[in-house]
């Protein structure tokens, strides 16, 4: 067998409600666990046996994955990893289709298809395995979420003993199940013949490209879920791997901080010797806590759990933080505290100051503010943010080059 995969990345727009931090970096390339959203997408599919070759696809600038290519290279010699640019917003199944000829080169049996914006173990070679052992096209990683944010995802009806998808309703507005889709997927190359058929249904919304290939005008994207899943469960050739293991979206940028939690727990288990650990006359550090090698943290600093400090910060004397993301280069003085935070690069932090937040939920974490109210939610502080000493943040959200004088709470500081 020889899979290809492909990440959608998406693009620019698509990344508002990650501000404040997508002003400054892409989503798919915010780190989370000390490296790259979707590094850890990378990382899963290099285990798999016989793929050799994965397309970043979206709709970013060319320039944008350049560095990150060059280092992904060097990390994994023998992978090819490509970015291919759509010129527009094409759908989440458009840019698969347009590409097709980029992917089909080598005559691959099988492509991956992940979402970039999705946590989890990534278990993919147990879902190709599954895959092989039935006759359908595509096979869905699936999930079990709490009933009242079902409707957010696709929904999936399946028969328990053989695993085939009856239903495919993506966000439903009733309730159809608590099985969702993860957004990670694997097709048998024959999908391209399905999804020809599926630009036949819509046949005259077609037209034809600056490139000669057809494509559908615009507004009428072609989509993964409605226009793919859905027919293929009809016809009962989509079948699901349900994942017992953890699985997020990273959508606002708060929910960046349960995910860098999830992640390093992982490594602790897994690689422990890639994190923090206590040694006498250095910091006290609890749990999974990554630093990098060129951050300078007091002795008497605590630190973790779910803790991740950039390149280039310093922390002070008496500070505590934990369930945080520490950005590059930034400056946090003695016993400062911070706690479900996200400290945006280059920000400072002073002397005995508070910077907080509240865990998010779960499986809700799409909406930022209700009624005009900030949620309670991780607090987040955009690039080069500075705090005064003994000051506290609460609940806030803060736009990047903010200079925060006075205490503040449920405010997004624009
Ligand atoms: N290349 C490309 N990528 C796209 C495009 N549109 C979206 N994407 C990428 O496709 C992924 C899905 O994005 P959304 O369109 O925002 O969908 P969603 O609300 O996240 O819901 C989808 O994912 C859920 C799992 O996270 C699913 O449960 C749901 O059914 C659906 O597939 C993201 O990684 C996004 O960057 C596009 O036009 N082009």
């Amino acid at each position: 067998m020889h899979p290809k995969a492909i990440i959608l990345v998406g693009g620019p727009s698509r990344g508002t409600r990650f501000r404040p931090l997508s002003l400054n970096v892409p989503k798919p390339l915010f780190p989370v666990a000390g490296k790259p959203i979707i590094s850890h997408h990378i990382a899963a599919l290099s285990k798999v046996e016989g793929l050799k070759e994965i397309l970043l696809i979206g709709f970013f600038e060319d320039s944008v994955f350049s560095s990150f290519l060059q280092d992904a290279a060097r990390e994994y010699p023998n992978l090819h990893i490509r970015y291919l640019r759509e010129y527009q917003s094409l759908g989440t199944a458009g840019g698969m289709y347009h590409f097709r000829d980029e992917i089909l080169r080598g005559n691959p049996d099988q492509v991956f298809v992940l979402h970039a914006d999705v946590a989890c173990t990534f278990p993919l070679n147990a879902m190709k395995k599954a895959h092989e052992g039935h006759r359908g096209l595509c096979t869905i990683l699936g999930t079990k979420v709490p009933r009242d944010s079902a409707n957010n995802f696709g929904c999936l009806v399946a028969k328990p003993d053989t695993n085939e998808v009856l239903h495919y309703v993506e966000k439903p507005e009733t309730f159809v199940s608590n099985l969702i889709s993860c957004g990670v997927y694997l097709f048998d190359c024959a999908i391209f013949d399905e999804i020809r058929k599926s630009l036949e249904n819509k046949k005259g919304n077609v037209e034809t490209d600056i490139y000669g290939k057809e494509v559908f005008q615009d507004g009428n994207k072609l989509r993964l879920e409605q226009d793919l899943l859905r027919p293929l469960a009809q016809s009962r050739k989509l079948f699901v791997y349900e994942t017992k293991d953890f699985w997020r979206q990273i959508k606002t940028a708060g929910s960046a901080v349960p995910v860098n939690g999830l992640y390093l727990e992982q490594v602790l288990h897994a690689h422990p010797e890639k994190l923090a650990k206590s040694t006498p006359g250095g910091p006290d550090i609890v749990g999974a806590v990554y630093i990098h090698p060129t951050a300078r943290i007091d002795p008497n600093a605590k630190l973790g759990p779910n803790v991740s400090i950039g390149p280039n910060v310093v922390v002070g004397k008496g500070t505590r933080i934990r369930d945080s993301i520490i950005l590059d280069n930034v400056d946090i003085k003695q016993n400062a505290c911070i706690l479900h935070a996200i400290i945006g690069w280059d920000s400072k932090v002073g002397c005995w100051s508070r910077v907080e937040g509240t865990p998010p939920s779960a499986h809700n974490s799409t909406a930022v503010t209700k009624n005009g109210l900030k949620i309670q939610s991780v607090t987040i502080l955009g690039k080069e943010v500075s705090v005064k000493d003994e000051t506290i943040i609460r609940n806030c959200i803060v736009l990047p080059h903010k200079e925060l004088k006075a205490s503040c709470e449920n405010e997004i500081v624009m």
